[in-house]
């Protein structure tokens, strides 16, 4: 599968390894230089290219996110400044493992805003990081120290109110179930599975298939457990994923907002706990009146791996 990945104004698509060495981007003398890190287990080998001078090729992508030959990870983002609305921001280039181009990562933004504060390019005293996604402006604000919690604003949500059929696999049973159809800057179908252990029994090596298949495909929620939160007022689920363009994950963002909106339309609560097998994530929605949500914010933490040089001579293989 071959997408555009570069940014908005890129147009080259020369392999990583004919590339010259600069001292200014992440490719230099002795190797690429990328951050290993990771928001609830979902997790990015992130490149810090302030200048764009680095296209992400999808085959080297798919190089760098292989768990035995290369790196490990979900994605690759490559954080380059840009203009957001005006202000001095980042732009997020993201592309999922298989090389597929990602149109908005909600545990992406929050880990490519921290490692931004990790290698000193951006302030967290300033409060809020203006970071562009390829679905519009995602502005992140680091809401707690030590154990880094940042907050990302997400913008408004769309659900569609007509389900698809989806196809849940258990060891035991296959099951089709009504799925709705959200989008968060990115394409989700989200289905309930039911009370209990039902969750942590779905098969997601595979992704559930959805009738109608959706053009552009979609992250497929598997969700149980619906309830109340911890506070009165609050929502609880449990979730479980399978990403386009990745497979099962620990954790995703935009799909722990689609899964809080798509259970809000029955518990008409705004403020949810989503645990995902990689830890928790908080969510809010804003509702007004006929307009459905019109905006909502997801925060969670995120956490810097390693700082590491990948060898040139690899980067050559992994090209060809
Ligand atoms: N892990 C992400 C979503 C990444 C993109 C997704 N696989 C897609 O292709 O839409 C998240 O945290 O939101």
């Amino acid at each position: 599968m071959s997408t555009d990945v570069g940014s908005p104004e890129q147009t080259s698509t020369r392999p990583a390894g004919s590339r010259s060495p600069s001292t200014a981007g992440p490719l230099r003398a002795d190797g690429l230089h990328v951050v290993k890190a990771h928001g609830t287990g979902n997790d990015f080998v992130v490149l810090l290219d302030p200048d764009d001078t680095f296209a992400l090729d999808p085959d080297l992508v798919a190089a760098l996110c292989d768990r035995r030959r290369g790196l490990g990870a979900d994605g690759v983002i490559r954080a380059v400044r840009a203009d957001v609305d005006g202000e001095d921001g980042w732009f997020m280039d993201h592309v999922n493992s298989d090389g597929s181009g990602a149109l908005m990562c909600g545990n992406g933004v929050r880990v490519l805003a921290h490692c931004l504060v990790d290698a000193g390019l951006v302030d967290p005293a300033a409060g809020v990081v203006p970071v562009l996604s390829r679905s519009g402006p995602r502005p992140v604000r680091l809401v707690a120290g030590g154990y880094p919690v940042y907050s990302v604003d997400m913008g408004p949500v769309q659900v569609d109110p007509a389900p698809v059929a989806v196809v849940v696999r258990s060891a035991d049973r296959e099951r089709r179930l009504p799925g709705l159809r959200v989008d968060v800057g990115n394409p989700h179908v989200v289905v309930d599975v039911g009370p209990g252990d039902a969750v942590d029994g779905v098969l997601l090596l595979e992704r559930p298939s959805i009738d109608p298949e959706p053009v552009d495909g979609a992250n497929v929620e598997v969700v149980g457990r619906i309830g109340t939160g911890e506070t009165p007022g609050t929502g609880y689920l449990q979730m479980r994923v399978h990403e386009r363009g990745v497979g099962e994950t620990l954790s995703c963002g935009t799909g722990a907002v689609a899964a809080a909106a798509a259970a809000s339309l029955r518990a008409s609560v705004t403020r949810w706990t989503v645990d995902v097998p990689g830890g928790r994530l908080r969510v809010r929605l804003r509702r007004r009146e006929d307009e459905g949500i019109v905006g909502s914010e997801l925060a969670g933490p995120a956490e810097v791996v390693a700082r590491a040089v990948v060898d040139h001579a690899w980067l050559e293989r992994a090209a060809r």
